[in-house]
């Protein structure tokens, strides 16, 4: 076990370390020391449980444990699996001093965080993320929160975790199409934001591509350190945080309409990351030379860059009317003026998104 990178989210009284690394699952007085109380109890899934639940269970001896597994999916990241982690405090007879420690993707840690953020009004928790996509960016920044018909993620809270526990040995096991969603939000940092790290990003598509463990290393600690900067400066999305949104308004409208875990939220937000970049170069504020450039990339990750076939564009853009970061009924999205370079923009014409969706 080692851990490679140890960076740092810096929020003052809660700060907390994200480390990175091969193995260090077992690095148990590391990652145990973030725990305060007597009570944990380990929330994941049926997929991640029988690879990695005893690992992560042999780190909490001593402690009062219990574990509650999932079903696996998208489809269940909702109130009602979020009350199951209820019920599974309240037979640990866990107080306000408890640890929930989230093991597995990005859907078990915004559901097992959301509970975190609210069991008694709030309990620690510590993000063990296993799939490339919460290693780059869900484990990171503290937004949890559940689905529900009417729209992705429209219940949650901001609640930051205790420590990021990246073992990126749990990539071994992942299936390809689940590592190629996560490099979605990889691209989306340095589509956003660092024109040099989108260049790297191409230079070394190829080699991300064969999952090779330096490029896939280098790309995870480089996207949670520019997360981790965002959050500190935004934690509450009052302004830049909105930017980590890029792609996301068409994203989480395509994940809603095709049914939650069709369309895997990574593909959805390569696909809603050329929708904004084309949109941009419509309303002339940006280069389709870019947009170009992009889908170049994406494709080469082996990500989508295309709408599904017969989808709705008057349903899509329904979805968008009720995306969070809309203010007065108006659409405020997330735009860019090329690469490395994105904007909020409020009040977008739906006309002209409608042409894009069309
Ligand atoms: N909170 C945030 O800031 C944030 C950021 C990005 C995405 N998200 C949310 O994250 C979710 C998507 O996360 P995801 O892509 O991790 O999906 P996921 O949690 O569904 O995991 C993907 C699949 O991989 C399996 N899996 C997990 N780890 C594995 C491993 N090591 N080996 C084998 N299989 C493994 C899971 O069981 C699942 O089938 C969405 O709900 C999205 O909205 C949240
Ligand atoms: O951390 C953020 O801020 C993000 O926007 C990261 C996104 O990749 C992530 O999908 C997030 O869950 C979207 O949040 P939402 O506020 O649009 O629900
Ligand atoms: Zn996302």
């Amino acid at each position: 076990m080692s851990v490679r990178h140890t960076l740092n989210v810096a929020l003052g009284e809660r700060a907390y370390p994200i480390w990175i690394g091969p193995g260090i699952l077992d690095d148990h007085a590391r990652w145990r020391a973030a725990i305060r109380g007597r009570h944990a109890l380990v929330v994941t899934n049926a997929t991640v449980a029988p690879l990695y639940l005893d690992r992560t269970l042999a780190a909490l001896d001593g402690l009062a444990v219990a574990s509650l597994v999932l079903p696996d999916g998208e489809a269940y990241k909702t109130l009602d699996h979020c009350a199951q982690v209820f019920d599974a405090l309240a037979a640990l007879k866990a107080n306000r001093d408890a640890c929930l420690v989230a093991l597995g993707g990005g859907v078990i840690g915004d559901l097992a965080g959301f509970a975190a953020a609210t069991w008694m009004r709030g309990v620690d928790f510590i993000q063990i993320p296993t799939t490339l996509l919460a290693q780059v960016d869900s484990s990171v920044g503290g937004k949890t929160g559940v689905n529900l018909a009417a729209g992705k993620n429209l219940v949650g809270a901001f609640h930051q975790p205790r420590a990021v526990v990246i073992d990126t040995g749990t990539l071994a096991t992942l299936p390809p199409r689940e590592y190629r969603s996560g490099l979605a939000e990889v691209v989306k940092y340095g589509a956003i934001g660092n024109a040099e790290f989108f260049a790297w990003l191409e230079e070394n598509a190829a080699a991300l591509a064969a999952r090779d463990d330096a490029a896939v290393g280098e790309a995870i600690a480089r996207s949670c350190a520019h997360k981790a900067g965002v959050v500190a400066r935004d934690e509450r999305e009052d302004g830049e945080r909105a930017l980590l949104n890029f792609g996301h308004t068409f994203g989480h409208a395509l994940e809603t309409s095709a049914g939650y875990g069709t369309l895997l939220h990574g593909e959805a937000v390569a696909i809603g990351m050329v929708l904004a970049a084309r949109l941009s170069a419509e309303l002339g504020r940006a280069p389709a030379a870019d947009t170009q450039r992009l889908e170049r990339l994406l494709a080469a990750l082996g990500l989508p860059t295309a709408l599904p076939p017969g989808h709705d564009a008057q349903h899509l853009l329904a979805l968008m009317r009720l995306d969070k970061k809309n203010v007065s009924g108006r659409l405020r999205l997330i735009l860019w003026r090329g690469i490395g370079d994105a904007q909020i923009v409020p009040d977008v014409d739906e006309g002209a998104i409608g042409n894009v969706l069309r």
